[in-house]
């Protein structure tokens, strides 16, 4: 069984369709990835996975689980960082973990989270005082609180230094180790190349292809005859448009 199948996604916001037939399926064990420009609807279908935000059409399972109509034992087994997790300015890092913790029957140790997460001198620390890649190791803490089985995080490293990404980038590898099933979320042709076991590209609300990064740099090399073409290459193939304007 795959870790989350979603098949003929469809979502309306008022008159425009956001999310077009989306399909693609996450296999366990995998960091999968939803590559798309900004605003071609990734956000929109995670939270729809998460049970979030209702399809107008289109079956969705997270593990054996319907996330309209089984949402409690989708939370058992899902763990979700949405982008620009923001929390109260005076909250304590410890405070915030114990708080999520809260939320669960049997949540993750709390030392090694925060072990794990490289935060434990930051323990005392106001949420406002974290840097920008702290307050993300935060909130993939905040999202592995429930141990989950799938976590989805999305735009985890939008704004980062160098630095604070390549330390987001392996502990997304450490949380893929340690056994639970990664599905990201970027717009970074970059990530998504260095961290993706599969991706599904999407464009305008709908899934263009989904296969690893290698395979369609194999394609667009074959299609290009250039041994140096890119995942960006990839999609301007696939889609006729250039990634930055596409959304
Ligand atoms: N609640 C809403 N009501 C109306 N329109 C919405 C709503 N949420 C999202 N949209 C629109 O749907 C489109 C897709 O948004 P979504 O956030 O899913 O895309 P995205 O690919 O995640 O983009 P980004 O990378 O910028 O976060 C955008 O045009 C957005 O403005």
């Amino acid at each position: 069984m795959p870790a989350v199948r979603v098949e003929g996604l469809r979502k309306r916001y008022g008159d425009t369709l956001t999310v077009d037939h989306v399909s693609l399926e996450v296999r366990k064990g995998e960091i999968f990835g939803i590559l798309g420009p900004n605003g071609a609807g990734k956000t929109t279908v995670v939270e729809c996975i998460a049970g979030l935000r209702k399809q107008d059409a289109g079956h969705i399972r997270v593990g054996d689980f319907d996330p309209q109509s089984q949402r409690s034992k989708v939370r058992e087994i899902l763990g979700v960082q949405l982008q620009d997790c923001k929390l109260p300015e005076k909250l304590r890092v410890e405070e915030a973990i114990r708080i999520f913790s809260s939320f669960y029957r049997d949540p993750a140790d709390r030392e090694k989270l925060l072990a794990d997460v490289g935060l434990t001198d930051k323990r005392q620390t106001y949420f406002e005082n974290l840097s920008g890649g702290q307050k993300q190791r935060l909130s993939i803490a905040l999202a592995l609180v429930g141990q989950p089985h799938i976590v989805i995080f999305d735009e985890l490293t939008t704004g980062l230094d160098p630095e604070a990404r390549r330390l987001v980038w392996e502990l997304v590898e450490s949380v893929r180790s340690s056994g639970v099933t990664v599905l990201l979320v970027t717009h970074s042709m970059e990530e998504a190349d260095q961290l993706c076991d599969r991706l599904a590209l999407i464009d305008s609300g709908r899934t263009v292809v989904c296969d690893t990064p290698a395979n369609l740099r194999a394609m667009a090399v074959q299609a290009l005859g250039r041994d140096d073409a890119t995942l960006e290459d990839a999609y301007l193939r696939l889609t006729g448009k250039n990634f930055e304007v596409a959304g």
